[in-house]
């Protein structure tokens, strides 16, 4: 397995690092970003969270703009942040929208073509990039932890109610809780899925939480109540289904805040903490 370093800064005490390698489930080139804070350096196991960005975001996108590395680095926790979708399949249309296709991968794993074929984010996410990453840094996979914003949001919700083996710990801002309901998740779902409805099931975290899917800690959710994308993202809808089957979600509103990194800049010390009690305490 060839994983090229394209390049790699100091920060905070520790190493931001971003990296290419080829990827079985997209069979694309796939670049991310990882953070190692100074523990994992001297070679210490440290824990891990995995971030998940939104449509339009890329492998640098939360790490640059999310201020997470400080935090990270002060609990010496390790960050694997992928891209939003596999790039350069070549399946024809990828680049025209913002909102399917490149930047818009809804880490789910397609079944309609052209997209099953590369379209594979779940399991990317999921299985080859946890198991690639902490093959390359003394992550602990017994600790891995999952972040989402937005899109990403549901990303980590559907992870974690679908796999909650894999992950010890996860939060969200903003996230996507019902996209079967809204036009971001029917466009993708049609174009991803097609017309096979119970995969459109499977992949929305409200009706998961419905069907009696169990997260595998508290799902910690902030969101903004200025944010232009409100209507769309109905965290009512994922808080009514976790209240019908008594799942652990907390759920913080905060009044003067929209959909952007700025919301989440200033709220990413609190999801860390949330983090840190589930993977060090
Ligand atoms: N640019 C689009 C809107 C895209 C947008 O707002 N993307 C959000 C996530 S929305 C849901 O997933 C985002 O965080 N983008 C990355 C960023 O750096 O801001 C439009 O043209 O309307």
């Amino acid at each position: 397995m060839t994983v090229t370093t394209l390049s790699e800064h100091a920060c905070f005490d520790g190493v931001v690092r971003f990296l290419e390698h080829q990827s079985s489930e997209l069979g694309v080139g796939a670049k991310l970003g990882v953070f190692l804070p100074q523990e994992a350096l001297s070679g210490k196991v440290v824990p891990v969270i995995h971030v998940l960005a939104g449509l339009t975001a890329n492998y640098e996108t939360f790490l640059i703009k999310s201020n997470i590395i400080r935090f990270a680095a002060q609990h010496g926790i390790g960050v694997v942040a992928p891209d939003t979708s596999p790039r350069n399949t070549g399946i024809e249309g990828e680049d025209k929208d913002y909102d399917l296709g490149s930047g818009a991968g809804f880490y789910v794993d397609a079944t309609a073509e052209p997209w099953s074929k590369h379209y594979r984010m779940e399991s990317y996410v999921g299985k080859e990039l946890p198991l690639l990453t902490e093959s390359l840094f003394p992550f602990d996979a017994t600790r891995r932890g999952i972040i989402g914003h937005s899109m990403g949001g549901m990303g980590a919700l559907i992870q974690a109610l679908r796999y909650p083996e894999r992950w010890k710990t996860v939060s969200v801002f903003a996230p996507i809780c019902a996209p079967s309901r809204i036009p971001w998740g029917k466009k993708a779902f049609d174009a991803y899925f097609g017309g096979d409805l119970q995969k459109w099931e499977e992949y929305d975290p409200t009706i998961l939480l419905e069907n009696g899917y169990k997260p595998p800690s508290t799902i910690l959710l902030d969101q903004g109540l200025k944010d232009q994308y409100l209507a769309d993202l109905k965290p009512d809808a994922l808080v009514a289904a976790a209240q019908q089957t008594g799942q652990r979600l907390q759920v913080r509103t905060h009044e003067a805040y929209d959909h952007g990194y700025w919301f989440i800049q200033s709220f990413i010390h609190d999801h860390i903490e949330h983090h840190v009690k589930g993977l060090k305490g």
